[in-house]
């Protein structure tokens, strides 16, 4: 359970991980090197010139927590609900492919690690283990809710059983990723010609190693993926096959909230899905006021991409979002060691979440509001949101 570091399997002092870039640098040790077709380049990169990515991390920086003193923060509690079940912190691994290019034990380990720590999972479609077999793996730790990623799938009938299964293995929610109609324009993953290592299968497709071998990453999501998905036929479909709630993940705009809302999804991920999709789109912690304020509370608002610290996650939820999630950390934890690497991972955020918490003077999620951030301005004192 949160709360105990976990302890640091190095003895070498200078390799002790004490913040995620620790892990991230561990991690990038540990994958497999090869120039072409690395999955490290693969977790790591993203569209174009990665203005985005870099922006997901950096547009952090001009928030400043007004901490207050002199609170009784003793007791502060960092726990909150997501679906409707408690977890430890407001933090859950975003759905990211293909965990076993990190790890052989892949989302198994994932989802073990949130069992363990108390949080939520998402699993992609393109997992390469089944649903029945993550979530069984997360339930046998502990109490454990998931969300399942879907993407609209050209053959709608494939999408409706893999919604079933989910439904049936007791997925909570589904998070219809609705910022990938295409690829984005990926050089690096081009250039590298990357493929899904060999020996990994996509078991919630269907597609077997050698299927999957044949074509590169991004020919399997142009034959695979609808691009004529939209708002009014896509979500009423959803809604009348399943009673899981339907969230949207990808949204950056205040008019994409107004139109979820209007649909009636129960909640937005605002994400630029890492910076992989479309470059040039805001840094998600840019987005996120827009998205709360055209909400009025009218749906739930969690959000991801470039969240690397406790004290990002804090800024994110002064910001609006009930929830964050990650996704590259999850590979870097995976990389590093497994389960217990997750376990870290999330710990390290734990750890330092609440610490930011009880120095800002917070005693739980709800003292965390716009009052406790401010922006830097270069013209004169710091501005109050
Ligand atoms: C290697 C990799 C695979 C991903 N696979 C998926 C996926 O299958 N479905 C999806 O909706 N998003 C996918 N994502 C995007 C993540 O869900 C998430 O939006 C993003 O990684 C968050 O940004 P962060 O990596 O900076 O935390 C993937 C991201 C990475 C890095
Ligand atoms: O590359 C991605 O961003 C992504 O969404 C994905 C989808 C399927 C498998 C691996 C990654």
């Amino acid at each position: 359970m949160a709360g105990k570091p976990v302890p640091t399997p190095s003895k070498n002092p200078g390799d002790r991980i004490l913040c995620i870039d620790d892990i991230r640098k561990q991690a990038l040790k540990k994958l497999p090197k090869g120039v072409a077709a690395s999955p490290k380049d693969f977790i790591n990169s993203g569209a174009t010139e990665e203005l985005t990515i870099r922006e997901n991390t950096t547009a952090y920086n001009k928030y400043r927590i007004r901490s207050r003193v002199l609170v009784d923060v003793s007791k502060a509690d960092t726990s909150t609900t997501c679906f409707g079940q408690k977890v430890s912190f407001p933090l859950g691994c975003s759905p990211a492919g293909i965990q076993a290019m990190a790890h052989p034990d892949g989302e198994l380990a994932t989802s073990r690690a949130c069992a363990k720590i108390g949080l939520t999972m998402a699993i992609s479609s393109f997992a390469n283990y089944g649903i029945k077999d993550i979530r069984e793996a997360g339930l046998s730790v502990g109490p454990i809710k998931h969300a399942m990623q879907m993407y609209t799938l050209k053959n709608q009938e494939m999408e409706e059983s893999i919604i079933q299964e989910a439904e049936a293995r007791g997925c909570s929610a589904i998070f219809l990723t609705a910022d990938s109609p295409v690829l984005g324009v990926r050089y690096s993953e081009w250039r590298n010609d990357f493929r899904t290592p060999d020996g990994l299968g996509f078991p919630i497709l269907g597609w077997d190693s050698e299927r999957i071998r044949r074509q590169t990453h991004d020919d399997s999501f142009t034959n695979f993926n609808d691009d004529s998905h939209n708002w009014t036929r896509d979500i009423p479909w959803l809604r009348s096959v399943t009673k899981m709630e339907i969230w949207i993940k990808g949204v950056v705009t205040a008019e994409d909230t107004l139109k979820a809302v209007e649909m009636g999804c129960d909640g937005i991920v605002v994400s630029n899905h890492g910076g992989r999709q479309l470059d040039g789109v805001p840094a998600t912690i840019d987005a996120l006021p827009e998205c709360v304020a055209a909400a009025a509370g009218r749906l739930r608002i969690h959000v991801d991409g470039g969240i690397r610290s406790g004290t990002d996650l804090f800024k994110a939820l002064a910001l609006g979002a009930e929830y964050c999630w990650v996704g590259r950390p999850t590979f870097w934890g995976l990389a590093y060691n497994g389960q217990e690497g997750v376990e870290m991972m999330l710990e390290t955020y734990y750890q330092e979440f609440k610490r930011c918490m009880q120095l800002c003077g917070c005693n739980s999620i709800k003292d965390i509001t716009p009052a406790c951030l401010g922006v830097v301005r270069s013209d004169g004192p710091l501005a109050r949101l």
